[in-house]
């Protein structure tokens, strides 16, 4: 039997970072992928959603400035937008696997235990005192009556033709993305969740800023509703709801992400889980000490984003490396749905300083500036938490709220006063950067 310094099972985000990072020693490592290697990021995930954002923003933002200047917006030939798309990413794993390749040993196929330290993958055993799980999330698929006409967001992002009407089951960050590019594109789009509002993660004034404008743009939500089944007819499906039926061409399922635990067979080597996933301690090592897991897999309370899982992968490298000896410390960490408009946050939560009295609020405005109002958007809407004199929180709604936040993290992760940012910091004028000189005086 072959035995590693390392095992790593995935090769997504988490995966990749800390197998770079131990290219960089003379440890033996083996990477194992039962699919497309680089995982779900670059292949079908955030990657090619916003390669494909870059054409929607320009449809709707030449259909904001219609009558102001702009007389012909833009549209969207889904096909050669496409093709596109997969000149660009189709070579991809390929190519990610090679890397991998120039430094490790890499085997393709899903793994599973077999003990406490040996894993199979295509009938071999491999062993290790080191096998690091990062094997992500795929998506929840309802189990309702006709759930096999049902699609997930990876078939979206390689739709070979746009349907007419388009039906999300679940309104999260998947469908509110995907929803704003395949809406720009030119097709009707219906969104139902069975909570109250949209993108739940977010602040619910500046949620219903951008569900009110995408309702501008046609698309309708249906809110606490309960999806009972789809069904098929001659010319696409119905599907069944406690309000009615919805005639449509295309329905996805976007009900939310699940752990990919279950080809695993954790139980072989007394792994615990829970509803989360793989449950680590504060050095990302599960219930058995010979195994690690990183990435969106964990159990965690932190967002299952791609810095995320990349930060647990070099934690991991300097923990296991003995560069540190810390627990894992998260910083504070950006995210943002590109909707459009898009909206985004980081650090203390508006709900959270309203029901506490050390924070103070501060709410601006942002369509005043020439620079949204050069492109037309109403919508900008910027929140500034602070504890005493330090930024402790932001949240943004607007055409650039993802830039908006990312200009502010620095003063939230590292503690930067008003006071001491305007002293060190003289921004480009008049951009986005702009904004958060402005909204710490
Ligand atoms: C549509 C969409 C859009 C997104 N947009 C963003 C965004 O804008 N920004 C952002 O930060 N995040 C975004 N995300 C989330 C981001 O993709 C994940 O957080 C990130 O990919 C997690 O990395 P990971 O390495 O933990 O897992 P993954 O990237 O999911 O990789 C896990 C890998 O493990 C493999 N695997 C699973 N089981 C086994 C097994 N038994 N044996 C061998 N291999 C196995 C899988 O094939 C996969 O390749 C998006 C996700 C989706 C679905
Ligand atoms: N821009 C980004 O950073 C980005 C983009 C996409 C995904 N992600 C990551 O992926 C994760 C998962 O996103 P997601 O959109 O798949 O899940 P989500 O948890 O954000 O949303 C799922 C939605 O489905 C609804 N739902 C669940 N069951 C339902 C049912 N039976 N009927 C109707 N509605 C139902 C929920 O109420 C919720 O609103 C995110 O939390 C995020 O970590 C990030």
């Amino acid at each position: 039997m072959k035995k590693y310094d390392y095992i790593l099972i995935g090769s997504g985000p988490a995966a990749y970072k800390l197998s770079n990072l131990l290219a960089k020693t003379s440890r033996k490592v083996l990477v194992v992928d039962g699919d497309e290697f680089g995982g779900t990021c670059p292949n079908y995930g955030c990657e090619p959603k916003i390669f494909l954002e870059g054409a929607t923003r320009v449809v709707l933002q030449s259909q904001q400035l219609q009558g102001r200047g702009i007389e012909q917006t833009a549209t969207i030939d889904w096909q050669k937008l496409m093709a596109t798309k997969l000149e660009r990413f189709n070579s991809w794993p390929e190519e990610t696997k090679a890397i991998i390749a120039k430094s490790h040993d890499v085997e393709s196929g899903y793994a599973h235990f077999v003990d406490d330290n040996t894993i199979e993958v295509n009938g071999h055993q491999y062993q290790s005192n080191r096998i690091v799980i990062a094997t992500g999330q795929r998506p929840h698929r309802l189990a309702i009556p006709g759930d096999q006409f049902t699609h997930t967001s990876r078939d979206v992002l390689s739709l070979p033709h746009l349907p007419q009407h388009v039906t999300f089951i679940g309104g999260g960050y998947v469908a509110m993305e995907l929803a704003t590019v395949l809406g720009a594109a030119g097709a009707a789009v219906t969104i139902i969740d069975h909570s109250a509002r949209p993108l739940k993660a977010f602040p619910a004034s500046k949620v219903q800023v951008v569900k009110e404008a995408m309702e501008k743009r046609g698309v309708e939500f249906l809110m606490d509703t309960s999806v009972q089944g789809v069904r098929q007819q001659d010319e696409g499906f119905i599907v069944q709801t406690d309000q009615g039926e919805i005639p449509t061409d295309y329905v996805v399922d976007t009900s939310g992400r699940q752990p990919n635990i279950d080809r695993l067979a954790l139980e072989a080597a007394n792994i615990d889980i829970d509803r989360g996933g793989i449950i680590v301690n504060e050095h990302l090592q599960t219930s058995n000490p010979n195994v690690y897991a990183i990435g969106d897999v964990i159990s965690r309370p932190q967002p299952k984003l791609t810095p995320v899982a990349e930060f647990e992968g070099e934690y991991l490298f300097n923990y296991l490396e003995e560069k540190t000896s810390l627990a894992i410390k998260y910083p504070t960490i950006g995210t943002a749905a590109f909707t459009f408009p898009e909206i985004a946050e980081a650090g203390v939560k508006e709900e959270e300083a309203r029901e506490n009295s050390q924070y103070q609020t501060k709410n601006l405005n942002l369509k005043y500036s020439s620079l949204a109002a050069g492109q037309n958007d109403q919508t900008g809407k910027l929140t500034l938490i602070f504890e005493g004199a330090v930024l402790a929180g932001v949240s943004v709604v607007g055409d650039h709220a993802a830039d908006d936040v990312n200009n502010f993290l620095p003063i939230i992760g590292l503690k930067v006063t008003g006071e001491e940012y305007r002293q060190a910091i003289i921004a480009i004028y008049p951009a986005l950067a702009d904004k958060v000189a402005g909204g710490l005086i």
